[in-house]
């Protein structure tokens, strides 16, 4: 048990819903007993323990099924956004009825991935979001579905909410969803499953994980890739992230305060989920040591969307870019380059010496055809093999990231 653990401290905690909780599966009606247990937890923690709170609300298209009586979720990308676009009004009015019971203030935010692939647009969003929670306003987020276009969409609020953590530093993400916690399968196909209650290093439980047996809802996206996936981007950016089931939202004082005195005793933990003293969730751990790694790091491994466009490097130009006093990307550096792709855009690093293993991704300062021409060369020929010069980096320090 670490001593220095402060369990009074206010957080700041992201708490994402899935559809499935928010609506019924069948009917579609809206879950209000459960909306309405979620609005007490979020006044209770705010107001008894102080701490900041951001919703990140799935529900947009079920709930626009609903009002438009249509029993299925189409496929087709128009049709699901004029539903969306029918949904969310209702959906936020919904939230906004609640918590207007308890004189709650509330905000909407609906962003894209458009509107973060800007890094003045991505630091706006931040900014937005942190001056609503100074002014005491619950946030309620969710993907602008009507305006979002298929290649670069969130698809899942999953991702969603840990990229809103992340840009917030929150200090756990809950991901609320219809089971207590991740198991080694789909507990509802194998009897054998096993639950898995902390996760120190998420790479050390991938082999023991089969999470393809878990498809996302009828009325929602994600399943438990996806929060795989949201546990990964949001523990390498310094927040923890918690599974737990949506119908008890109440665990969260509980979980948050018995993980504050026991992070540093997995074994007493797991004994204590174990023995029911603590409510049953999985819990992945931050990675301690984040004084490394930025904002804008973060921004460009996952706000940008690189589109399969990739740059091949070998094992020497990787410990060039990754050593303490890193270098810029040269073009003397760079084997091969795939897709088209311009200058300023997001392009990932693979290393060609380790079976393309990604590095990192970068902001280019050439685009696909200029480097196919310099790749290899000393940054001396790039204006006469180009005829004209932007920079001798393909692409600066700054603009490159590597995870953690
Ligand atoms: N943005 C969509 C939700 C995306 C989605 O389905 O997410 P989830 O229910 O968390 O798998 C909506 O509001 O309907």
């Amino acid at each position: 048990m670490s001593a220095t653990n402060d369990t009074t401290k206010p957080l700041t905690i992201v708490i994402k819903l899935g559809s499935s909780s928010l609506v019924d599966e069948k009917t579609k009606e809206p879950r209000l007993s459960l909306m309405s247990k979620i609005v007490e937890t979020c006044i209770k923690l705010k107001r008894e323990f102080n701490h900041k709170i951001i919703i990140v609300s799935s529900g947009g298209i079920a709930v626009g099924l609903k009002t438009l009586n249509i029993d299925q979720k189409p496929k087709e990308m128009p049709k699901k956004q004029a539903i969306a676009a029918v949904g969310q009004g209702k959906l936020i009015a919904r939230w906004d009825n609640l918590f207007k019971q308890f004189s709650q203030i509330i905000a909407q935010i609906l962003i894209t991935r458009n509107d973060i692939l800007n890094w003045t647009q991505f630091k706006n969003a931040q900014n937005t979001m942190l001056e609503l929670l100074n002014m005491n306003v619950i946030p309620i987020v969710n993907e602008n579905d009507t305006i979002s276009t298929q290649e670069i969409k969130f698809g899942d609020n999953d991702t969603l909410s840990a990229i809103t953590a992340s840009m917030i530093n929150a200090d756990y993400l809950f991901l609320l969803t219809d089971v207590d916690c991740l198991y080694t399968d789909n507990p509802r196909v194998n009897p054998d499953a096993k639950p898995v209650y902390l996760v120190e290093e998420l790479s050390d439980i991938l082999g023991q994980v089969d999470v393809s047996n878990g498809a996302g809802s009828s009325v929602g996206t994600g399943g438990m890739s996806t929060k795989l996936i949201a546990a990964n981007l949001s523990t390498s950016s310094g927040t923890h992230c918690v599974i737990t089931n949506a119908e008890n939202p109440e665990n969260i004082y509980e979980i948050v305060s018995s993980f504050g005195k026991l992070s540093d005793n997995g074994a007493k933990y797991i004994e204590s989920i174990n023995k029911g003293e603590i409510p049953r969730h999985t819990i992945f751990k931050k990675h301690e040591d984040m004084s490394q790694f930025k904002s804008r790091d973060f921004w460009i491994l996952h706000g940008l969307v690189s589109l399969g466009n990739k740059i091949f490097i070998d094992n020497g130009c990787k410990e060039a870019l990754t050593r303490k006093n890193k270098a810029g990307l040269l073009p003397v550096g760079i084997k091969k380059i795939e897709g088209t792709f311009h200058d300023g855009d997001c392009v990932e690093i693979c290393n060609i010496d380790r079976d393309n293993e990604f590095v990192g991704k970068c902001i280019v300062n050439y685009g696909s055809s200029d480097i196919e021409k310099i790749k290899g060369l000393q940054s001396d020929k790039i204006e006469e093999v180009l005829g004209f010069f932007d920079s001798e980096y393909v692409a600066e320090r700054g603009n490159i990231a590597f995870p953690v």
